[in-house]
Parts: structure tokens; sequence; C-alpha cells
């Protein structure tokens, strides 16, 4: 008896450590899924969005989690003029390029505030056309309008008091929105859209494709005051503010029904004077928080017959504004107005004056090319006279030969936008000042490069 007793424990303690191993062995090798596996749905989520957003790209790239896989992993997107599996392959002799408006410079603000910004969503999130079962239908979250009324408030940009606000797909969507809203319905010739030179392309591009009996394009508004004077005043009128390519804060010429894109009015690019006011005004959130990928921009109405217009727009042309769109929005804005605002308008200011006060060193020694000059203004928001940091440089080439002036920056490995493209003179082009720092930094090197051959002498980099 005693015998069988000592040879079962026996067999007992080998079968338990056995599976001690073998347990361990599992914990050891499957460690991570089991892990994983023990995770909720919003751990797992954030332990998905860590990993991938922990992936080095050199500095020169980022990896994401919708981004294009290879062997199992997100592949890193390099910046440009850099490649390789990490990005950290600089590509000589590769040009700078100044084109697009893509407003990434703001990205490490969004990576020192991750914490604050990140926004989790389940499977089941808002699935619903609608917002709210206890308020009136609507497409646009409450809670959204009120911060993007504190916003203003604390920008002292924009009055919004007594005003309707209406969402868009950006501020793009809302521009043929409001061409839509103010042109005459029922008359007999079509409404005269027009803005002045320079101005913003896609406004005489969406007005001529959504091709309309209500409004066509009319070009520019000083060449029409000069044909028509005051005889036909069925105007709509954009007023770029701070204008885009230039920066000038302009004014309404014709003095009719008018569009205020204040797409570019906030403190980092334009010392803020005193609140705008005025009837129609367009604001984007690509150029305030720098995600232009989000689409989403807003108009500020004061007229209810025009208000319901827009809504109408904006109902038929898409059922309203994506509810994944609005939840990241309000995430965004929350940081934006923490601190009054001053911890994302100083970050995007002090970038922006660095890009400015280093571009026109390299052009005060120039005497081929010339920008934009910059006038100081009072600013409310910061409580200083400041110069203006517009988003571009809006370029003259000086030399009577040089009349094709993006030919001229392109021989010197600079991509800018050409003047024609905003209905000016060859002799004008754009760049852009707030992509990366790895595209700014190239294009200052070019420029370098460009303006030294000036002087006869390859300057040291
Ligand atoms: C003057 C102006 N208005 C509107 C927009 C459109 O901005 P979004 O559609 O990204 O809101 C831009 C973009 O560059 C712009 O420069």
């Amino acid at each position: 008896m005693g015998k069988t007793k000592t040879y079962c424990y026996g067999i007992c303690l080998l079968i338990s450590i056995a599976l001690n191993i073998l347990l361990s062995i599992n914990l050891y090798v499957g460690g991570e899924n089991n892990q994983r596996s023990l995770l909720t749905w919003s751990e797992k989520a954030a332990a998905e969005a860590e990993e991938v957003a922990a992936i080095s790209c050199s500095g020169h790239g980022r990896a994401y989690v919708d981004g294009l896989v290879s062997e199992g992993q997100p592949v890193c997107e390099c910046n440009d003029c850099y490649g390789g599996n990490d990005c950290s392959e600089f590509f000589h002799g590769c040009s700078a390029d100044a084109d697009s408006g893509d407003p990434v410079f703001f990205e490490p603000f969004w990576m020192q505030h991750a914490t604050d910004s990140v926004v989790v969503t389940s499977g089941w999130h808002r699935m619903s056309y609608k917002y709210y079962k206890y308020v009136d239908s609507t497409t646009m979250s409450i809670e959204l309008e009120s911060y993007i009324r504190k916003l203003h408030s604390i920008a002292g940009n924009a009055i919004t008091e007594g005003r309707y606000m209406v969402f868009g797909v950006g501020s793009t969507q809302l521009l043929s929105a409001a061409v839509y809203a103010l042109s005459s319905e029922n008359s007999s010739s079509p409404s005269n859209v027009l803005a002045s030179i320079p101005f913003y392309p896609i406004y005489k591009d969406q007005t001529v494709l959504f091709n309309s009996e209500n409004f066509q394009f009319e070009g520019d508004t000083n060449s029409w005051q000069s044909n028509n004077g005051t005889n036909n005043m069925d105007v709509v009128e954009f007023v770029t503010s701070p204008n885009n390519p230039d920066g000038e804060l302009k004014k309404s010429v014709l003095g009719g029904k008018t569009i205020y894109d204040h797409a570019y009015l906030w403190p980092h690019f334009t010392p803020i004077t005193g609140p705008s006011d005025h009837d129609l005004m367009l604001f984007t959130l690509s150029k305030l928080t720098g995600h232009g990928g989000t689409r989403f921009g807003w108009a500020i109405i004061k007229d209810k017959d025009i208000y319901e217009k827009f809504l109408n727009y904006i109902e038929l042309a898409d059922m309203g504004i994506s509810k994944d769109t609005q939840l990241r929005v309000l995430k965004l804005l929350k940081v934006v107005v923490e601190g009054d605002g001053k911890p994302l308008f100083e970050f995007a200011y002090n970038k922006m004056r660095d890009r400015w006060d280093r571009l026109t060193t390299v052009f005060s020694k120039s005497t081929r090319f010339s920008i934009q000059q910059r006038h100081p203004l009072h600013c409310n928001f910061f409580n200083e006279t400041r110069l203006p940091s517009p988003a571009y440089a809006w370029v003259k080439c000086e030399r009577e030969d040089d009349d094709d002036c993006s030919a001229v920056l392109e021989a010197g490995k600079i991509i800018g936008r050409r003047g024609s493209r905003f209905s000016d003179k060859d002799r004008y082009t754009r760049l852009s000042l707030i992509k990366s720092q790895d595209d700014f930094e190239l294009l200052l090197q070019r420029l370098t490069e460009l303006v030294s051959l000036e002087n006869g002498s390859i300057a040291k980099m």
C-alpha cells in the first residue's frame, strides 16, 4: 500500500512538472498573443496604434495603421527625397518640392500632444445618419459647434454670436455651397462670380465645373469693375484674407455679396487685429491644426435664408459630414483651446517666424528674386506688434528675361506653383512654407545655392 502511494505521488509530481514546463514554454513563446487576448477592445486598439507609431522611419517618414503592408508590417512612407526601408537614404540632387499647401509642419505639435489628441472609436460608434435622438434632427455635433465658437472667441478672429454655422467636407466644399447660396435664382442672367488677382484657383475651377444657369465665373474684380462700373451688381465676390498666394489682408472691391475665405486668419499666419464680422465667412481645420486629411471646414453665416440654402446644399451633396470626422475634430479642438490657445498658436507662430527669418536672409542676398513685403500690425491675440508670417512666399523673378519664374526655379531644383495658376503673370511663383521640416530645409538649401550663383560663388551649406 505504502509503495503504491509513493509511486502515485511520483507520477503526479512528474505530470505537474511537465505541465508547468509546457505552460512556461507556451507563455514564453506565445506570450505576446496571450497578453493580447487579455486586453480589452480599446487597449488592443491602443496597442496596435502604439506599435505602428513606434516603427522608426529615421525621422524622415512615418508608418501608419492603414499604410501599405509588407511582411505583415506597415511600411515606412518616406518624406520627399528620402527612401529605403527606414527612409534613411537621402537622394542627393533631388528637387525641393514647395508646390502644395500640405500643412504638415504641425506634426511635431501633435506628437507632443499624443495623449490628449488620440481618438478611440468602437465598431458601433454613431452608426446612425443622425445625431441625438432627443434634439431636432441635425447632422452636426452640437458639442463641436460650441467648441468652434469658443475657439473663435479665444483667437479673437471672428464674431460668432447670433450667427449660424454649417460644416463642410473641408472648406473646399463650402466654397461651392457659398456660390450656390449667394447667387440669384430665377434671374434673367447668371450672377457674376469674381475674385482679385492673384486668387486661389479653386474658385474659378469649381464655378466652371458646377456650370450652372445661376452663376458664371467672370474673373478679376478690378478689370470687371473698370468694364462694368456699378451697372451690374449681381456679383458674388471671393475675398481671401489673408490671401493665398501672397498673404495680403484683402478687402472687398465691389462691395456686393461677398464670401470671406479666412482659411489663413489665425495668429500663426497673421496678426489678429480684431474679429472679422462679415455676412459669410469660411474657415478650415486644415490651416488651423494641420489636419488637411481630416477634410473639415465650417461656414459662419449671418442671414437665415442663406444659411438654409447652405444646409440644403450640404444635405443634398452628402447628407452631412462624417460623424467620425466630427469626433476627431472635437478631440483636436479640445487640445487647441487648452491654455487659451497659447500652446498651439505659439508653436505654429514660432515655426513660421523661424522659417520666414531664414527665408528673408536668403532673399536679402538676391537681386534676381524678391518676395512680398510684410508690414507689422498689432496682434490682439499675442498682445504685441508682429510681422505676418504667411503660409506662402510669393516670389518674383526680377530680371527682364526671367518671365517664366517657375522654369528658372526648376532649373535650380525648386518646384513651386506658377503665377498663372493664380491668374497672375508667370513672373511670379508661389513657394509653400507649411510642409514638413525636411521639405523646408531642402527648399532653403536649394534657394541658397541658386542665390549664391548670382554672386558667382557657391555658398557653403
Ligand atoms: C484660400 C483657401 N481656401 C480654401 C482652401 C481649402 O481648404 P480645405 O478644403 O482643406 O479646407 C485652401 C487650401 O489650401 C485655401 O488655400
